[in-house]
């Protein structure tokens, strides 16, 4: 790891003083068998502090959206722990599994996934209304303030675009005060204007609300706006960069895929 980043250039980094909010432990993944064996996670510990931005970076195949699948509770590593808010995740049975997702976790994909059919006030609170946790209308009001999102509450998904769209999904990630917001490639759909402007709210949910956000991602401008950058390659961690900019993030993915 980078030991001389965490000194320089650290503003957005905090003290930690506080155990993790969640951590994977020796997380081993294997598809398939015998000579087809695919390993995609050669036991991965990482450790994510409460109000940190995290974001996960390598080369294709390097198993990014493995390891955000099994920290989620998505998918089950063959070993190792994944523990968030105190809950070991690998071995909760999936009806607990399922209800602590929906409770204490909060999800963004590229596809923003929203129910078509539902408004986007609809869409935002549909995990209370699904007997998650009880709807906080005050911090609903802020979100959606924030989020820039007051005047299209009645609007169904297909008359938002694909920025307010991704907004909605952010706002519906957020609107449970989850322990952890697990994005997978949040900004891989939008245009590089919006996906600056969605990684701010999301800058602004971790900065302004001690939100913690871990995010796999592939652009370097997106992976800017975190505090950290965590680089797999082959199924291990190999490197991290504290306060990452655009460049600094280009030139360790260049070292890591062997092209400087
Ligand atoms: N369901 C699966 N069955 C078999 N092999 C899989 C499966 N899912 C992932 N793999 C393999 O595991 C390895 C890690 O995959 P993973 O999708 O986690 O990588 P990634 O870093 O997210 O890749 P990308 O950047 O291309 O999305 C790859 O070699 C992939 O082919």
């Amino acid at each position: 790891m980078g030991e001389g980043e965490h000194t320089s250039d650290s503003t957005r980094s905090r003290p930690r003083v506080t155990s993790p909010v969640a951590y994977a432990h020796a997380v081993r993944k294997v598809y398939g068998s015998g000579d087809s064996a695919v390993v995609a996670l050669a036991g991965v510990s990482a450790a994510f502090h409460q109000g940190e931005f995290t974001a996960i970076m390598g080369p294709s195949g390097s198993g990014k959206s493995t390891l955000l699948q099994c920290m989620a509770g998505l998918d089950r590593p063959d070993q190792g722990q994944v523990v968030i808010a105190g809950e070991d995740v690998t071995a909760l049975p999936e009806r607990r599994l399922t209800a602590f997702r929906r409770d204490r976790l909060g999800f963004v994909f590229q596809a923003f996934n929203l129910i078509p059919t539902l408004t986007a006030r609809e869409n935002i609170t549909l995990g209370p209304r699904l007997g998650g946790p009880e709807l906080d209308e005050r911090w609903l009001a802020q979100l959606v303030h924030v989020l820039g999102l007051a005047d299209r509450l009645h609007h169904r998904p297909a008359e938002l675009s694909g920025g307010q769209q991704q907004r909605v999904a952010v706002a519906r990630a957020l609107v449970h005060r989850p322990d952890v917001v697990f994005a997978d490639e949040p900004t891989g759909n939008l245009d590089s204007r919006t996906a600056g402007q969605v990684l701010e709210f999301v800058r602004r949910a971790v900065t302004e609300f001690g939100q913690t956000v871990i995010m796999v991602t592939h652009d370097p401008a997106a992976a800017a706006h975190a505090d950290r950058v965590l680089f797999l390659r082959d199924g291990a961690f190999v490197d991290e960069l504290v306060s990452p900019t655009s460049e600094k993030v280009l030139a360790r993915l260049a070292v890591l895929e062997g092209l400087s």
